[in-house]
């Protein structure tokens, strides 16, 4: 017969990789929200604009932002200022503190139109992971790169979950360098009292698990939500241990709910 709240029996509904773990971060934006297409969607807008008011000089460089292909390179994952100055550099264009700080404005006014305009959904499968954590006694975190990042819990009705955020604001105050250093991710573990080596990164982002691999994790795991081509490689050659679609996946069939 199972006794509730003991780790040993508990633990049998996580997937053999989780078994030895003691705490997991989870990013935010594509991980636990759907708010990766919301960041993606904005930024789109934001940096279409720009490229046709200043045409790069190559025209093979003009083409408009992938949300695909551009978002996952150069933007997913990186602070606000490190996103946009990450793109306009790809396509040569003016990287200086001026042009960075203006097209994130206006991508932040886009976002916070959106956001308010469609709101943000947890993903379920994350949640089912979360809740199978901390019925084993796993303490969680949530991490993100985004100032937005308590908001978005919020709005998708799953901050109480998480023992901790770490968001885009605390990394800024804290000087926390951004993804793929793992500082942020150090520093939600470290206030978890875990450390990295008993403790799991889940990441969307390739920046987000090369910062998982970097910070000495005892596993990383890819979500790949793209689940197209090579996305899933990708993550596993960015430092992912393992790629999943669905969080799910990582949770036994002797989970309940
Ligand atoms: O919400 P903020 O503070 O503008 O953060 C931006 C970044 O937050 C990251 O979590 C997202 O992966 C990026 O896509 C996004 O650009």
């Amino acid at each position: 017969m199972r006794r509730p709240g003991t780790r040993a029996d508990l633990g049998e509904e996580l997937a053999p990789a989780l078994h030895d773990i003691r705490a997991v971060v989870f990013d935010t934006d594509g991980v636990i929200t759907d708010s990766a297409r919301v960041h993606a969607a904005a930024w789109k807008t934001a940096f279409d604009a720009f490229l046709r008011a200043h045409p790069p000089d190559d025209p093979a460089l003009r083409r408009p932002f992938d949300v695909r292909d551009d978002y996952l390179r150069h933007v997913d994952g990186k602070s606000r200022l490190d996103g946009a100055a990450a793109f306009l550099a790809s396509r040569g264009l003016d990287t200086s503190d001026a042009t960075v700080r203006a097209v994130a404005a206006d991508k932040e006014r886009l976002f916070t139109e959106r956001l308010r305009a469609h709101g943000v959904d947890a993903y379920p499968g994350t949640v089912r992971l979360v809740r199978a954590l901390r019925r084993a006694q796993v303490p969680v975190a949530a991490a993100s790169a985004s100032r937005h990042a308590g908001e978005l819990l919020d709005h998708a009705g799953v901050s109480d979950l998480f023992d901790v955020l770490v968001d885009g604001g605390e990394a800024a105050r804290l000087r926390l360098p951004g993804k793929p250093r793992p500082d942020l991710f150090l520093e939600a573990v470290r206030r978890l009292g875990v450390p990295a080596a008993r403790a799991a990164v889940v990441e969307d982002a390739l920046a987000g698990v090369s910062a998982g691999r970097n910070g000495g994790f005892a596993l990383v795991v890819g979500v790949d939500r793209a689940a197209t081509g090579d996305s899933g490689d990708r993550l596993l050659h960015s430092g992912a241990d393992i790629v999943v679609r669905d969080l799910a996946e990582l949770v036994g069939a002797g989970e309940t709910q």
